[in-house]
Formats: C-alpha cells, sequence, structure tokens
C-alpha cells in the first residue's frame, strides 16, 4: 500500500493482521528492511502509546524515526487555500510538506478534529493535505474521523485471544466522560470489524450518538447496553461526542460506565480500550484491573501494528 489512512487503503486487513502477529513472533524478522530510511512523526496532538510504539517498531525494521511535537513546538500551520496569512498561522502545510517530503520517506500525522464543523473534520483536509504536498507515503497517527493503527492493534487483539472455533460477538459501547472527545476511534474500530467480517458486531450507544453510517454498516445497533452484552466476547469501550449534533455532549449518563456487574451478562467477556481511559468514569476501577480488562495486551500491540504497516509500506514504495 501507498498510504495507511484508512481500512480502505489495505488489501487485506487479515493479512496486515498476520504479518503483525508475525512481527510479535519475531520482532527483528526483517531489521534491516528500512536500512537508510527515515520516517517523521508528527504530532499536533498530545501522544503516548502511538508516539513510543511507531519509533520502536521503525526501530526494529532498522529505520531511524525522527518525532517532531509541530503543535507544540513548530509554527503554526495554515490548511486553508487562498488563506491571507496575517493572524496567527505562519507556514501554508503548501510551503512545509514539501520539504518534510525531502526531509523523510515515510510521513506520519497526528491531528485531532477541531468537533465545530463536521463538514470540514470529515474532509479530513489536514491530512489529506500533507497526502497531496508531501510526495512520500503519509500514516496516519489518529487523524480528524479516524485511528487505523490502532484499530489494526485491536484486530490482532481479539484474534490472538479469541479460542471460541465460531465467530465472536464483539460490542463497541458508548462510555460516559468529561469532554468531548472525536469519533475517531469508534468509526475507526467499526470500520476495521465490518471490512474483516470475522465477528458478530454489535454498536450501543445513548440516544443522539449514531455514528457515522459509512462506518458502521452491517453492525447490529442498538440503544440497549444489557441487551448488547448478552453473550459478549469482547467489549470495547469508548467515548464519542455526538456525530449529529456535532462534537456535543448529550448524555452524562454515569449509567453507561462498564462495571463488574455489567459483565455477568457476557460470555466472560473481555474488556478493550485505547487508553489513555478515565478510570471510574468509562470503566471501573474493579474492571479494569481485572482478569477481564485486556487493555495493556491492547496497547502492547500498537508496535506490532505499526511494524507490519510500515514494513508493507517500505515494501510496496521500495
Ligand atoms: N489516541 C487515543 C485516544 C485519543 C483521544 N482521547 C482523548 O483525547 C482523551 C483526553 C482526555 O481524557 O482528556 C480520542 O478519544 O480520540
Ligand atoms: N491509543 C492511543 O492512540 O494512545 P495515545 O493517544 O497515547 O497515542
Amino acid at each position: 500500500m501507498k498510504h495507511f489512512l484508512s481500512a480502505l487503503d489495505v488489501p487485506d486487513v487479515t493479512a496486515l493482521a498476520d504479518s503483525a502477529a508475525a512481527f510479535k513472533a519475531a520482532p527483528r524478522s526483517a531489521e534491516t528492511l528500512g536500512r537508510g530510511k527515515r520516517i517523521g512523526c508528527l504530532f499536533l496532538n498530545p501522544s503516548l502509546r502511538t508516539r513510543l510504539s511507531t519509533q520502536v517498531a521503525a526501530q526494529q525494521l532498522g529505520m531511524e524515526a525522527i518525532v517532531f511535537n509541530v503543535g507544540a513546538e513548530g509554527w503554526a500551520l495554515e490548511f486553508a487555500e487562498g488563506a491571507v496569512m496575517n493572524g496567527t498561522t505562519v507556514e501554508h502545510v503548501k510551503d512545509a510538506a514539501p520539504i518534510l517530503g525531502q526531509y523523510f520517506d515515510i510521513l506520519a500525522i497526528r491531528t485531532f478534529p477541531g468537533l465545530k464543523d463536521r463538514a470540514e473534520d470529515y474532509s479530513e483536509r489536514y491530512i489529506s493535505q500533507f497526502v497531496k504536498y508531501a510526495g512520500v507515503p503519509v500514516v496516519s497517527l489518529e487523524s480528524a474521523t479516524l485511528h487505523p493503527l490502532q484499530s489494526l492493534a485491536d484486530l490482532l487483539t481479539i484474534r490472538e485471544t479469541f479460542a471460541g472455533g465460531r465467530r465472536p460477538k464483539v460490542v463497541l459501547s458508548w462510555a460516559p466522560h468529561v469532554k468531548p472527545l472525536p469519533q475517531c476511534v469508534a468509526n475507526s474500530f467499526a470500520q476495521w470489524m465490518t471490512v474483516w467480517g470475522g465477528a458478530d458486531f454489535v454498536v450501543t450507544h445513548p440516544e443522539g450518538y449514531t455514528l457515522d453510517p459509512q462506518y458502521t454498516k452491517g453492525a447490529s445497533i442498538t440503544h440497549n447496553q444489557d441487551e448488547a452484552f448478552e453473550g459478549a466476547d469482547y467489549i470495547y469501550v469508548k467515548n464519542w461526542s455526538s456525530y449529529e449534533q456535532y462534537g456535543q455532549i448529550l448524555s452524562n449518563d454515569t449509567d453507561w460506565m462498564l462495571t463488574l456487574d455489567k459483565l455477568k451478562a457476557t460470555n466472560n467477556g473481555k474488556v478493550m480500550h485505547c487508553l489513555p481511559v478515565r478510570r471510574n468514569v468509562e470503566l471501573s476501577d474493579e474492571v479494569l484491573d481485572s482478569a477481564h480488562s485486556l487493555v495493556t495486551q491492547q496497547a502492547g500491540n500498537r508496535v506490532w501494528a505499526a511494524q507490519a504497516v510500515l514494513a508493507d509500506i517500505l515494501k510496496s514504495n521500495a
């Protein structure tokens, strides 16, 4: 693949998850693949896992990784076409991106949505301008609407932990939060689950939190969390702000927090979350600290997901 922005860039998500599993079994199996190559990781927003796992993955492929917190330390970038730059932005992406394309063989970017203007966020203007102007492969480190590296790690986690000999029931469950969050992780998980097609996939959320249907096509959607949890093998917990009443918090319904009591209806369900997590708001301590929780394994798998993606891009663009 050329770029990695969405599941739709991946010819075969199962094969990519297999590649991630192979790197997990043999981390140094392609340690010369990236020799002499350099990845630039640009962060317009904070990160712990994505930032570090991508660097570890690059190093294990023999690549050099340079991280730049462009949001905090760089010149304020302008993305609007034809902007009269007499305000706070200092440098246009049209000028910056081609330079970054000369410094790096792969450019990876984290750029969260503004959550003010849905059309603007869902146009993915920021990351697509890097694609347009950098001239090198671009990897999403979470963009305005999707988080594909997270979803690939999630798919790996489900495939390596499920031993049921049937299709697992996987539930994406909305959770309360203190602030409006992007829809990225939820959109992306739904997209990967439906593109993969290996699970009975259910999305549950309070009214008003319907996700963009392009990502949930093929999923069962219900406002009844108890019903969704019945017999579930995996519960993926995530908050998102409203897509319909864009960027709003409509419900701070604490009843939606995942507790051990709620897990009783599941099939000894495993619990997933992308992290960072607000303890005792989204999930209770007793869930996160129990054997139900896969969150540490899931975050560990971010390395293998990133390694599979970078290896594929290196091979495809050799
Ligand atoms: N990269 C994984 C999640 C990133 C982001 N969470 C956050 O911003 C949490 C912030 C907080 O808890 O204050 C999100 O939901 O998309
Ligand atoms: N899950 C995830 O993307 O974590 P970071 O925001 O810490 O990178």
